[in-house]
């Protein structure tokens, strides 16, 4: 199973996207998702120069040996170019292992654990009357989860909101990064006032999760998880930003209000003093930034020591490449939480074929062989990369703040 060639598809339907294409002299390719919102072609770059040119000729049998090559023998380790780049290379070898044994790849890591996949939906709105518009639209989609988001009164721009209603959210909207404001107050004064809206039309059966998107100090954050332990939410996620796993352990001795982290994460390392303190409830990092399944299932594993369990990031900037190999993660690994489902435009899915079904709710994992998704060359080369930038954010006394 010799690596003849491998090269780097970079395309633009709907979003920019990086694949990576390894074929083996056999005829067998496997695709891996290499993208980074707003870093795209520092991954490029990183795999065109110091990857690709050492794959040709390895055996693309050995996955956990290449794993260490690219992380050990790239001496500088970690980060999220490096683990990006290591997890392209890693999901497209799961999916040749995959294909030369004529298996789906759930089967190849175990098999089913359950027999579809649990998803959450974004409903985010510019008001919490639209923000519950849209749960109201989504549950009778059959979504158990929704995460919502809505509009804070007095701040202009606000992330998981689409700046016009109606408007496909995509924060990744200009060449340059956009300057957003933000205000903590108005934020933590306003939120608590979103989930008793969401109890009170809805119930208490639907599972309610949340993104702070990284905006808040620790105490900050307890306040938050004390003030929302009534709607006892299914997570609160990235209620501080996790340099300082330290962060967590104040916030988790003032709330039960369960905690997801781990977006940006990508490595174990990132994760260690939070799994093995319990500061958190549910690992974040997508397959494709955590070094790919040869990393996460020991990631996940160590979680599940700790009752911790998974919950994939799953938005429209990591590829139907990611998104179907999580599916096939999700659908065997023991300690499964849930997964973000963030609908693909019908351009990217056309680009990027695939056998998983979305249905009531649930992800409905493929029987072809690999993860059981490809890619359409000729498609993808009509839609030419156009750099796009996160935008920053900045406290209202024009303090850089965390976007
Ligand atoms: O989907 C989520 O939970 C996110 O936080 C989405 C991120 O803002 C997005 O992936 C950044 O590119
Ligand atoms: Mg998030």
């Amino acid at each position: 199973m010799i690596i003849s060639d491998a090269y780097l598809i970079v395309t633009s339907p709907g979003r920019n996207f990086v694949t990576l294409k390894i074929v083996t002299e056999s005829g067998i390719y496997g695709i891996g998702d290499a993208t980074l919102n707003g870093r795209e072609m520092a991954v490029v770059a990183y795999l065109e120069e110091h990857v690709i040119p050492t794959l040709i000729g390895r055996d693309a049998s050995r996955i956990e040996d290449i794993w260490h090559y690219l992380y050990r023998g790239a001496y500088w380790r970690r980060g999220p170019v490096t683990m990006a780049a290591i997890g392209a290379v890693d999901l497209a070898l799961w999916d040749i292992k995959a294909k030369a044994a004529g298996m789906p790849l759930y089967q190849l890591l175990g098999g089913k654990s359950r027999e579809r996949v649990m998803t959450y939906a974004h409903c985010t709105g510019k008001d919490i009357e639209s923000c519950l518009t849209e749960v109201d639209k989504h549950v009778k989609q059959g979504y158990r989860a929704v995460r919502v988001q809505s509009g804070v009164p007095g701040i202009a721009t606000i992330y998981g909101v689409a700046k016009r209603e109606g408007e496909r959210y995509e924060p990744a909207d200009s060449e340059l990064p956009a300057e957003h404001v933000w205000s903590t107050e108005k934020y933590l004064n306003h939120v608590p006032k979103l989930f008793t809206a969401v109890r009170e039309r809805f119930g208490d059966d639907l599972h309610v999760l949340h993104d702070v998107h990284h905006r808040l100090t620790p105490i900050e954050a307890a306040r938050l998880g004390k003030a929302v332990e009534p709607f006892h939410l299914f997570w609160l996620e990235d209620c501080v930003p996790a340099e300082n796993q330290q962060s967590l352990k104040l916030v988790r001795e003032h709330t039960t209000t369960p905690l997801a982290i781990g977006e940006v994460f990508n490595s174990i390392h990132d994760y260690r003093e939070l799994i093995e303190n319990q500061w958190i409830d549910y690992i974040r990092t997508p397959l494709s930034h955590g070094g790919g399944i040869t990393h996460m299932r020991r990631v996940a594993d160590f979680a599940a020591l700790y009752h911790i369990r998974t919950g994939f990031h799953g938005p429209t900037d990591l590829s139907p490449v990611c998104l179907g190999a999580a599916i096939h993660f999700d659908t065997w690994v023991p300690n499964f939480g849930i997964q973000e489902h963030m609908p693909h435009e019908a351009i990217t899915d056309q680009v990027f074929p695939h056998d998983y079904r979305f249905e009531d709710g649930h992800f409905l994992v493929g029987e072809t062989p690999g993860h059981g998704v490809d890619i359409d060359e000729d498609l993808a080369r009509k839609y030419p990369y156009k750099r796009a930038s996160l935008p920053v954010n900045r406290l209202e006394d024009g303090t850089l703040w965390h976007w």
